[in-house]
C-alpha cells in the first residue's frame, strides 16, 4: 500500500483514557489526515453502559469536547459526533459508516483501532481501507473504558488525560460565617489529600481594593469571579478540589453588608455543583484579624442562623462541623474519605 492518506479511528469514548490517546497519536503519525469520531447514542448508553457504574452518563459533547482539547495541536486531526444507534447489531455499525464517511467527505484509505475483531465489519464497510491494528494487547496503556465505569475515575486517575481529569474531580465546599476557620481548613485539607483549592474571593478582592467599604455591585462581581477561579483551579486539582466559600456565603455577605438579598447571586449559585458541603459552625474563638466586624456571640450566632436558612432554602444538604481545630479536621478528613470511598487518609 503506498503513502497513506485519510485515516478514521472511532469509539464510544466512555470515558476517553490513555489508551484512546496512545492510539490516536500512533494514528496521527501514519496519516496525512486522521478522523476521531465519537459514536453516540446517549439514550441506550444510559441503559446498557452506565446501569451499573458509580459514573452518571456522559454526554457526547462533552466526549468531542476532550477530543477537541486533546488534538488542538494537531492540525491534521479532525474529530467528529455521529449518531450511531448502539443495539451493536452490524447493521447499526453500517448506518453508523454511512454517517462516519457522510462527515469525512473523502476515500477513507486506514482504519485503526485496536480490536482485532473489528476487521471482519471493517472488511465489509470500508472494502477499500487497510485496518492498522494499535497495541490489541493494551501492553502500553493496561486499561478499559468498561473498567473506569465499573471501578469509578478516582480509581484510574493516572489512565485520564489532563483534558478529562477536571469533569471528575470530587469539589468539596466549605462554607460558614466570619472567623470559623474556614481558610485554614481548606489549605490544610488541600495539603493532606495533596491538591488544589480556591481561596475566598471576597477577600482578595477588597485586599486588592484598599479598601473593605462595600458596594451592592461587589457581590456579584465576586461570585463571577469566584466561579471563574474554580473552573481554572479544577485544571490543576488531584482528583478532589477544596473551595473556601460559594454564592451563597457571598448573599449572606451582601444581606450583612447592604441589607439586601441578589437574585443574581440565586442564579450563579444553582449553576454550582459541588459533592460535598461542610459548614464550619461559630463555635472556636472569635480572631479578629482587623477586617471582620460581626465579632459579638449573639451577632455570630444570628449570621449564623442567616447562613444556614439560606442553604436550606437551597436544598442544600451540609455537613456540620464544630468542635476544636483538631475535631474540625479529623470530621472533615473522615467526610472527605466518605466520599472518595476510602477508610482513612
Ligand atoms: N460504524 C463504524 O464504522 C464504526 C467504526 C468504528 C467504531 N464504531 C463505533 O465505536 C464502537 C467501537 O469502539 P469500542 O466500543 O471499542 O469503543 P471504545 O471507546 O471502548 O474504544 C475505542 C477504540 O480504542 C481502542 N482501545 C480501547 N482501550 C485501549 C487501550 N488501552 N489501548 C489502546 N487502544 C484501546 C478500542 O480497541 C477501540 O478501537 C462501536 O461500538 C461503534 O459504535 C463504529
Amino acid at each position: 500500500m503506498g503513502k497513506r492518506k485519510i485515516g478514521m479511528y472511532g469509539g464510544k469514548f466512555l470515558p476517553v483514557h490513555m489508551g484512546h490517546v496512545y492510539a490516536m497519536i500512533k494514528a496521527s503519525t501514519m496519516v496525512e489526515e486522521l478522523h476521531v469520531i465519537v459514536s453516540y447514542d446517549e439514550e441506550y448508553e444510559k441503559k446498557h453502559y452506565f446501569h451499573h457504574s458509580p459514573m452518571a452518563p456522559i454526554p457526547y459533547k462533552m466526549r468531542l469536547r476532550w477530543w477537541k482539547q486533546i488534538t488542538k495541536d494537531l492540525p491534521h486531526v479532525h474529530v467528529h459526533a455521529i449518531y450511531e444507534p448502539q443495539t451493536g447489531q452490524f447493521s447499526d455499525w453500517e448506518l453508523g459508516a454511512e454517517r462516519i464517511k457522510e462527515v469525512i467527505g473523502k476515500p477513507i484509505d486506514t482504519v485503526f483501532s485496536s480490536e482485532d475483531a473489528y476487521g471482519e465489519y471493517f472488511a465489509k464497510l470500508y472494502p477499500d481501507a487497510e485496518h492498522v491494528i494499535i497495541d490489541s494487547a493494551r501492553k502500553a496503556y493496561p486499561i478499559s473504558a468498561t473498567k473506569i465505569r465499573a471501578e469509578g475515575a478516582l480509581a484510574h486517575w493516572g489512565m485520564l488525560p489532563k483534558a478529562v481529569q477536571p469533569y471528575f474531580v470530587k469539589k468539596v465546599v466549605v462554607v460558614g460565617t466570619e472567623s470559623c476557620g474556614k481558610s485554614t481548613l481548606v489549605k490544610n485539607l488541600a495539603t493532606l489529600f495533596n491538591t488544589a483549592h480556591v481561596e475566598e474571593w471576597g477577600r482578595t478582592y477588597y485586599e486588592r481594593l484598599g479598601t473593605y467599604e462595600t458596594l451592592e455591585s461587589d457581590f456579584p462581581d465576586i461570585a463571577f469571579e469566584h466561579q471563574y477561579q474554580i473552573k481554572e483551579q479544577l485544571k490543576k486539582a488531584n482528583k478532589l478540589l477544596f473551595i473556601d466559600t460559594e454564592a451563597l456565603v457571598t448573599q449572606f455577605f451582601s444581606i450583612a453588608y447592604e441589607g439586601k438579598t441578589q437574585p443574581v447571586l440565586h442564579e450563579i449559585a444553582k449553576l454550582q455543583q459541588f459533592d460535598l458541603w461542610l459548614f464550619l459552625e461559630p463555635d472556636v474563638d472569635w480572631v479578629d484579624d482587623g477586617t471582620r466586624i460581626f465579632g459579638e456571640k449573639q451577632v455570630r450566632q444570628t449570621n449564623n442562623s442567616i447562613l444556614k436558612s439560606l442553604l436550606e432554602e437551597a436544598g442544600i444538604h451540609t455537613i456540620s462541623i464544630s468542635g476544636n481545630y483538631e475535631k474540625r479536621l479529623e470530621k472533615a478528613v473522615e467526610e472527605v474519605n466518605k466520599l472518595l470511598g476510602i477508610n482513612g487518609l
